[in-house]
């Protein structure tokens, strides 16, 4: 399947289902030689991942936890009021806070409160829907003047113009995923967005990048990780696969006997409390046990990932061969 770029070049088009990456010679004796671990905003990750920053996927004390056990995370900002509390409560624990902001007048206040309280969050994320705009922009340049020493990831975006700009604009990485998420539904509300070639799209926006990106959306099976170290990213935003453990808040429901944890989007009505501008939907997943064990075992699978690329560190995922074997667009998910 092929597409056009903006300078309306040829350029593929795939997703993670339509990907196989290809084996080399293995050089470790054992997978556990494997280090997975990744530097990202001057700080080393146990992995190349992140829990998305959604309200039914992270919450304080999981944040908490994965600071404690060298997991990168993103607190979201659905709880405003909380965030300046949060950075401080993160310090006095000598933990590293890493919150999200909006673009709205409260979130530029916000950043003019935590400059004047001193309170310097390690790691700032613009968490918006279309990240390419100047409005983001702004936002930006404002956290850079009153808060310089904080690492700032922008998004989200969809286009390698989208990624220099931002970039140009000071953010330090930049986020790429417009509408692949499972409970996301802006491809179908909007006809927009990387939903179906998210992988393409990392691509094509990494081969502009200065910076790290962030993959966001669309990972639906650990393989997913490697592919994305493949194709250009540095971190994995993942929701669904971390939805419906025992640590995640999700509200639990029965249904006929089962219990189910709820996932929903940030742009849905469960989480708006209202039904205007949806473009997100609620799903229930089953309840899966601990978060360490999915940890561990994405952990696993990436160090038998490394064993296959032939090397003994993520490096040598960037450099593998591929084939592309099928295409989709829906990537599983259903309305
Ligand atoms: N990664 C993805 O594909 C998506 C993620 N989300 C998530 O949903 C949450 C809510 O996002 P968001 O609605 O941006 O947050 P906000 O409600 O904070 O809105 C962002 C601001 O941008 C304005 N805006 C203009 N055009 C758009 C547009 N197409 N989409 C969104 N805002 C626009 C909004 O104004 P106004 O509301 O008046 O238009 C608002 O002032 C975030 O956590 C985001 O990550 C949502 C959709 C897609
Ligand atoms: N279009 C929408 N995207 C959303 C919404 N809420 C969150 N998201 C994005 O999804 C990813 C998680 O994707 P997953 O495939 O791993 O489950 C998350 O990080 C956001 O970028 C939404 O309401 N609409």
């Amino acid at each position: 399947m092929f597409g056009f770029n903006e300078r309306k070049t040829v350029m593929q088009i795939f997703d993670y289902e339509d990907i196989q990456l290809i084996p080399n010679k293995c050089i470790v004796r054992s997978r556990a030689e494997v280090d997975t671990t990744t530097e990202f905003g001057g700080r080393t990750f146990k992995l190349p991942v992140v829990p998305a920053n959604m309200q039914t996927i992270i919450d304080e004390p999981l944040a908490k936890w994965l600071a404690q056990h060298d997991y990168f995370y993103i607190m979201h900002r659905f709880n405003p009021e909380r965030r300046l509390a949060f950075v401080k409560e993160m310090h006095q624990a000598g933990l590293f806070a890493s919150i999200s902001v909006g673009v709205k007048d409260s979130e530029f206040a916000l950043i003019e409160q935590l400059a004047s309280a001193d309170l310097v969050p390690e790691y700032i994320t613009i968490d918006i829907a279309h990240g390419h705009a100047q409005i983001v922009i702004d936002m930006i340049q404002h956290i850079k003047r009153l808060l310089p020493a904080s690492f700032v990831i922008a998004g989200n975006v969809g286009t390698p113009e989208g990624v220099r700009e931002l970039e140009n604009a000071g953010a330090d990485a930049t986020k790429v995923g417009i509408g692949p998420g499972k409970v996301c539904i802006t491809k179908l509300k909007t006809g927009f967005g990387t939903g179906g070639w998210q992988l393409a799209a990392l691509r094509w926006c990494a081969k502009a990048a200065r910076k790290p990106i962030i993959t966001d959306g669309g990972i639906r099976n650990n393989g997913d990780i490697a592919k994305s170290l493949r194709f250009g990213a540095t971190m994995c935003m993942i929701g669904s696969l971390f939805a419906g453990h025992e640590e995640t808040p999700g509200r639990h429901v029965t249904v006929d006997g089962q219990e189910y944890q709820e996932y929903y989007g940030s742009a849905s009505e469960y989480q708006k409390g209202q039904h205007k501008n949806v473009e997100g939907k609620k799903i229930l997943l089953p309840i899966k046990g601990k978060i360490a064990d999915t940890l561990n075992e994405m952990h696993e699978d990436l160090q038998s990932a490394v064993s296959y690329a032939g090397g003994r560190d993520l490096a040598a995922l960037t450099k593998v061969d591929y084939v592309i074997v099928k295409n989709s667009i829906f990537n599983g998910d259903q309305y």
